[in-house]
């Protein structure tokens, strides 16, 4: 679905470097990492919104320089503003998507507005965030898009719409051959939804994984500094004031038991996606 390899690109003061990963249908990745790390000029890259210098990135099989208008179709992408067009009503805008895509349905469209309560004579810039949001979402599900991008969606929605937004990105892999890549800070909906992560710190990937061996190959252990340390596949360490809490890579069974005799099993636990960010950031 979403290939990408080597892909650089040097803004002057921030370079982004040797980027690959590999998105497949039919799942959720969720892109990563601190401020400034890259990942809105990744998001950029992929759109065609700015130029890579050296790389390949393939869509749908494909070169998105090679057939934009194409590609574009079928991707749904959202941002985090709609400052594009602040004056006119969210009526105009669906004219303006459905003169845009191709494939777009302005029934789909309507019925989205319905579900998310959105009165199509209200101006652009008049939605609350909520409605911002909603209405990008809209209309990425009303295009027939097989892939959707999403830069920020959640950003300072109240909890009962970002579970209605990740509801909907569910809902939409379990239609045929479709993806989403999600760039967030908000862990915790990755934590729910996300198949993949891809984590970027400073314009390099630290690590693009499924989720399900990320969990697998480490843990979140507790124990005093000294057990800590003689823990030989330590990411980093939190020293806090009774105890220390490390991210640890398990790379055998015997490092495993080695860490179960240490602090035993009622200090270990499986890390959550802010702790990966959290003690991934701390080592680099
Ligand atoms: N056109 C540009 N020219 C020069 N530097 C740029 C340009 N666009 C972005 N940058 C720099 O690239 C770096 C990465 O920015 P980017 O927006 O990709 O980060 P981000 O990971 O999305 O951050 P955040 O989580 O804060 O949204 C930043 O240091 C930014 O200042």
């Amino acid at each position: 679905m979403l290939k990408i390899k080597n892909l650089n690109k040097d803004l002057g003061s921030f370079k982004l470097k040797n980027i690959s990963l590999q998105l497949p249908e039919g799942y959720i990745m969720g892109l990563i990492g601190p401020n400034g790390s890259g990942k809105t000029t990744l998001i950029k890259l992929i759109m065609g919104l700015v130029d890579y210098d050296i790389g390949d990135i393939k869509i749908f099989g494909k070169n998105v320089e090679d057939s934009p208008e194409e590609i574009k179709n079928k991707i749904g992408f959202v941002y985090d503003s709609l400052n594009f067009y602040p004056h006119v009503t969210v009526k105009d805008f669906k004219n303006i998507s459905n003169y845009f895509y191709k494939d777009f349905k302005k029934s789909k469209f309507d019925e989205y507005l319905t579900k998310f309560n959105i009165n199509e004579k209200l101006k652009i810039e008049n939605l609350s965030k909520g409605q911002s949001a909603k209405l990008m979402l809209a209309n990425a599900l009303s295009h027939n898009a097989k892939l959707l991008i999403l830069d920020e969606p959640t950003a300072g929605l109240d909890p009962i719409v970002r579970k209605e937004v990740l509801m909907y990105l569910q809902e939409f892999i379990e239609g045929e051959n479709t993806s989403v890549l999600i760039c967030t800070h908000n862990t915790e909906d990755l934590d729910r939804i996300a198949d993949y992560i891809t984590f970027i710190n400073k314009g390099e990937i630290v690590f693009s994984k499924d989720k399900e061996s990320l969990k697998e190959e480490y843990r979140i252990v507790r124990g005093s500094k000294e057990d800590l340390e003689g823990l030989s596949t330590m990411i980093s360490v939190n020293h806090k004031k009774y105890y220390s809490e490390a991210l640890i890579k398990i790379d055998s069974e015997e490092s495993y038991k080695a860490m179960l005799k240490s602090v035993g099993e009622d200090n270990i636990k499986i890390p959550n996606i802010e702790e990966f960010m959290y003690y991934y950031t701390k080592r680099l």
